[in-house]
């Protein structure tokens, strides 16, 4: 699914009436309609109490308006509130004169807010795409009043204030506090980044059946990975595939006392559908791997506590490092020469990232392809501190881009960045995954899917992350998310790849 501009959001509005032949008004009924119907199936009439509609003097206005009368005709308690301007949108006026005498009415005046019980329910039509500066006035006003107020705000297509695709301009100015986001058609780039959590609640993406043809043909950088996403489906294993279609798998992970992370790491590897798979581990660890992961084969370093030697790179089609690794300096060059000969693809994680982060002309060679998977400390530790979350997805497309690889930016919504400056926010995954070795189990998946004869490095990356938050809802689904260890992860890769199996 793709992430538009609101610029682009209104382009696709008119490319819809134009190919479906027709109004902005017919138009804005449906998304009215839309959003009634998801009011029936959340809030009951009798239990809504009286909502209160706040309306701007656009579009987002105009939804509210008639949003208000389709609650009202389904037998809820309505009243309006007007933001006063001095024009109004066509479309807004249309609403305005078919809302019935029945519904009250009032303009939002500096004095003389709305009373607002705790607990209220209020919709936020006030300003949508169209938000052109940041609030002022009346209508910062009205938003500061309504944040105080704690009510179960429900915002129309974007919290009023929340530009829908870039950072605000001025920060201290207010935005809408929503308890649910419900947008049109596509998500929205705010909706994904972590600074707007506390604006976006629980968002929707409703259907309104916006013209297909201009979404695929529209230029992006950002799109939003779903389980049905036919892109990244996993093939299904032919009768006659043999271990060598499904790859041999190399891991370089483990130190004193960090052995979980290594057999935490090769569990996924093996449920991910990997052919073989050989760890080489510190020998402190050989009991315990051997024992926890015997379809697993063990190299064991000459070192006790560390890795500190490569073994011969010839039988793999896939290599991963970092996994409980530690950062010794006989690691670093392990990881260099790695760097220097390999010549299938990599996945590096962890400390290995720390390394590369310490030692940063180390950058110099990642081979094309190279799948890293920080999370935003150790991607920090690669390029700079962010000012905010759009400018690290600056950073993040400039780095892909300059070193040709594919990184995976660990968080909510994890992205997925590709070596063409394209940008994938998965969907699946849930806060019980925020668990020691939640991070080793995906370096184990993403391995085995870039062993993967079958699939390309985008192809397998997107898989194996679309995957891991798959197998952590499946696994919370029984253990609740406080409850969630990386273990029950790894024992839900399976089902979670089956669903995922074209
Ligand atoms: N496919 C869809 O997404 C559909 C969306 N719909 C809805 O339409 C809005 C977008 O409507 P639009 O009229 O373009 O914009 P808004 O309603 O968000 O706001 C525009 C008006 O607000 C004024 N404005 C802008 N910024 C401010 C501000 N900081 N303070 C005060 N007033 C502001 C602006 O006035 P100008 O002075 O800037 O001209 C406009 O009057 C979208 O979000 C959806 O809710 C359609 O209903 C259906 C399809
Ligand atoms: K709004």
């Amino acid at each position: 699914m793709k992430i538009l501009t609101a610029a682009q959001t209104h382009q696709l509005d008119q490319a819809t009436m134009q190919a479906q032949n027709i109004t902005s008004t017919e138009l804005m009924e449906r998304a009215a309609g839309a959003l009634a119907e998801w009011f029936y199936g959340e809030f009951h009439s009798n239990e809504a109490g009286e909502i209160l509609v706040l309306c701007g003097p656009g579009n987002n206005g105009g939804d509210g308006l008639a949003l208000a009368r389709l609650l009202h005709a389904a037998g809820y308690a309505v009243r309006v509130a007007l933001l006063p301007t001095e024009k109004q949108s066509a479309d807004w006026q249309h609403n305005r004169q078919h809302l019935p005498a029945a519904v009250p009415v009032a303009e939002l005046a500096a004095g003389a807010l709305p009373a607002i019980a705790p607990g209220a329910l209020v919709i936020d039509a006030l300003f949508g795409t169209g938000l052109a500066r940041p609030l002022a006035g009346l209508a910062a006003a009205v938003v500061a009043h309504l944040n105080q107020a704690r009510a179960h705000v429900v915002a129309v297509d974007l919290p009023s204030g929340l530009l829908a695709d870039g950072p605000q301009p001025d920060p201290g100015a207010p935005v809408v506090r929503a308890s649910y986001t419900l947008g049109f058609g596509l998500p929205k780039l705010a909706f994904l980044l972590p600074q707007n959590a506390d604006y976006v609640g629980e968002w929707h993406v409703l259907d309104i059946g916006l013209d297909q043809d201009f979404i695929d043909q529209a230029a992006t950088p950002w799109h939003f990975t779903q389980l049905a996403d036919a892109n990244v489906a996993l093939p299904r294993r032919g009768r006659f595939g043999y271990k060598n279609t499904f790859g041999h798998a190399l891991l370089l992970a483990g130190s004193r006392g960090k052995m979980g992370a290594a057999v935490l790491s090769a569990g996924a590897c093996l449920r991910g559908g990997v052919g073989l798979l050989t760890a080489h581990i510190p020998g402190v660890g050989y009991d315990v791997f051997q024992t926890t992961r015997p379809e697993a084969m063990c190299l064991t370093d000459a070192q006790a506590d560390f890795v500190s030697e490569l073994p011969d790179l010839g039988p793999y089609q896939a290599v991963g490092i970092g996994p409980g690794l530690g950062q010794a300096d006989a690691t670093r060059a392990v990881l260099e020469e790695l760097l220097r000969t390999a010549k299938v693809p990599l996945v590096i994680d962890a400390d290995a990232l720390n390394l590369l982060g310490a030692h940063r002309e180390l950058l110099e060679l990642l081979p094309e392809n190279t799948v890293l998977t920080p999370h935003i400390g150790e991607f920090t530790r690669l390029t700079e501190k962010a000012h905010d979350d759009y400018h690290r997805l600056d950073l993040l497309r400039a780095f892909i881009q300059k070193h040709r690889c594919v990184v995976v930016l660990k968080g909510a919504y994890t992205a997925v960045g590709a070596p063409d400056g394209q940008v994938y926010f998965n969907s699946t995954g849930n806060p019980g995954m925020g668990t020691g070795g939640s991070g080793d189990v995906l370096t184990g998946l993403v391995l085995a899917l870039r062993a993967d004869q079958r699939l390309g490095p985008l192809h397998a990356t997107r898989l194996a992350v679309l995957a891991h938050g798959h197998a952590g809802d499946l696994a919370a689904a029984e253990t609740g998310e406080a409850g969630l260890i990386a273990g029950d992860l790894v024992a839900h890769i399976g089902p979670a790849l089956q669903a995922l199996t074209v």
